[in-house]
């Protein structure tokens, strides 16, 4: 079973006992109509095995009001009670790690300041004292203070540069992070955003955007099972590249470009009116339509390929299904009606 909410799951129950919850979670998987994914998979385990007894709560919950474990239902409950590890949770924890160690360090730098004002006005003063008549007792304690403030800043100095190491290692871990974070946006084919990108960067403009003045624009190569099962896969792969370069060319810099799924790849558009986004898509075909593409290793031509492309535009009230949905159609129609065109919903 997972202990509570954790950043990493740890599961170490024998073998045996595992198959025991296996026999158990296949039938209420079935029963209660659940995908068998992994995040499921690790809600059920943790509901047979007992000793989450949040997650029992609130399975049980979803179970009384008939509520479906749905892709949502199962990410919640996975992220709220067993494990709520995620790009964004380690950034948010290297930020607030930063955060403390800068505060560590300024305080530590004022202790280190203060001391070495204080070490001096003793050096100064002990000149004097040195010169001066009083007893032997008193300057003994004197030079003894001087000592210790000699001590502190010394203290103070070093904790400074351990201070500076572990901030130098935090931001070593933050450009790592940001790595990452790089790598699980990108889409590995095209280098441009994946799908989760995509998806997250859409609701993003939604939410910052006024109607009509962001746009979305989907893409689709036209038969492009043709070119798959004519010239092959790594071909058909090749041709993907290739538009999505032409799209990252005819966009703007503000603009997002991604790779929505398979051979369908869409472009977010924030501040771009609905005659813009269909004069950059036109850009785009009309490019890909005058391409003369040729195989690498024997220049075969690969005939003329053409892209259907739908463009919508954001209306009040809509939300990211809603606005795909209409870029879709849109496309749709540029299929049913002949491809090679741009179609605004
Ligand atoms: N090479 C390659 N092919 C892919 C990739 N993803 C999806 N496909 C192929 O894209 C093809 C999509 O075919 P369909 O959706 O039937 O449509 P189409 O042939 O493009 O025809 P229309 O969309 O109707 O013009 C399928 O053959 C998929 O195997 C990919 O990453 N690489």
């Amino acid at each position: 079973m997972s202990k509570g909410t954790t950043y990493i799951p740890f599961y170490d129950f024998s073998p045996s006992l595992n198959a025991g919850y296996l026999k158990q979670i296949l039938p209420l998987l079935v029963s209660h109509n659940v995908a068998a994914n992994p995040i499921n998979y690790a809600i059920w385990y943790d509901y047979v095995a007992g000793g989450n007894p949040a997650l029992t709560k609130a399975v049980n919950l979803l179970l009384e009001e008939h509520k479906s474990f749905d892709c949502d239902n199962s990410v919640e409950l996975y992220r709220s009670h067993i494990c709520n590890a995620s790009l964004e949770s380690f950034e948010h924890i290297n930020k607030q790690l930063h955060k403390a160690i800068e505060q560590a360090t300024s305080a530590i730098n004022d202790t280190y300041n203060k001391a070495e004002e204080t070490n001096d006005s003793f050096q100064k003063k002990s000149v004097i004292l040195e010169n001066s008549t009083i007893s032997d007792g008193l300057k003994i304690i004197f030079q003894e203070i001087i000592q210790e403030t000699k001590s502190l800043a010394m203290t103070s100095q070093a904790m400074q540069a351990k201070l500076t190491e572990a901030n130098h290692e935090m931001e070593q871990l933050r450009t790592e992070l940001a790595e990452v974070r790089q790598i699980a946006t990108t889409d590995g084919l095209t280098g441009l955003l994946n799908r989760r990108a995509f998806d997250m960067t859409l609701v993003e403009i939604i939410d910052q955007s006024q109607p009509d003045t962001a746009c979305l624009t989907m893409l689709d190569i036209d038969h492009f099972k043709r070119v798959n099962d004519t010239y092959g896969h790594t071909v058909g792969d090749n041709v993907i590249k290739y538009v999505a370069s032409l799209m990252r060319k005819h966009a703007e810099d503000h603009h997002h470009v991604a790779r929505y799924g398979g051979e369908e790849l869409a472009i977010i558009m924030p501040n771009t009116s609905q005659e813009k986004a269909i004069q950059i898509s036109e850009n785009i075909r009309n490019a890909m339509e005058a391409s003369r593409l040729q195989r690498k290793n024997d220049n075969q031509s690969l005939g003329t390929i053409t892209l259907s492309i739908g463009v919508a535009r954001l209306q009040v009230g809509d939300n990211p299904e809603s606005f795909i949905v209409r870029a879709d159609n849109a496309l749709y129609k540029a299929k049913q009606s002949g491809r090679n065109r741009v179609i605004h919903s």
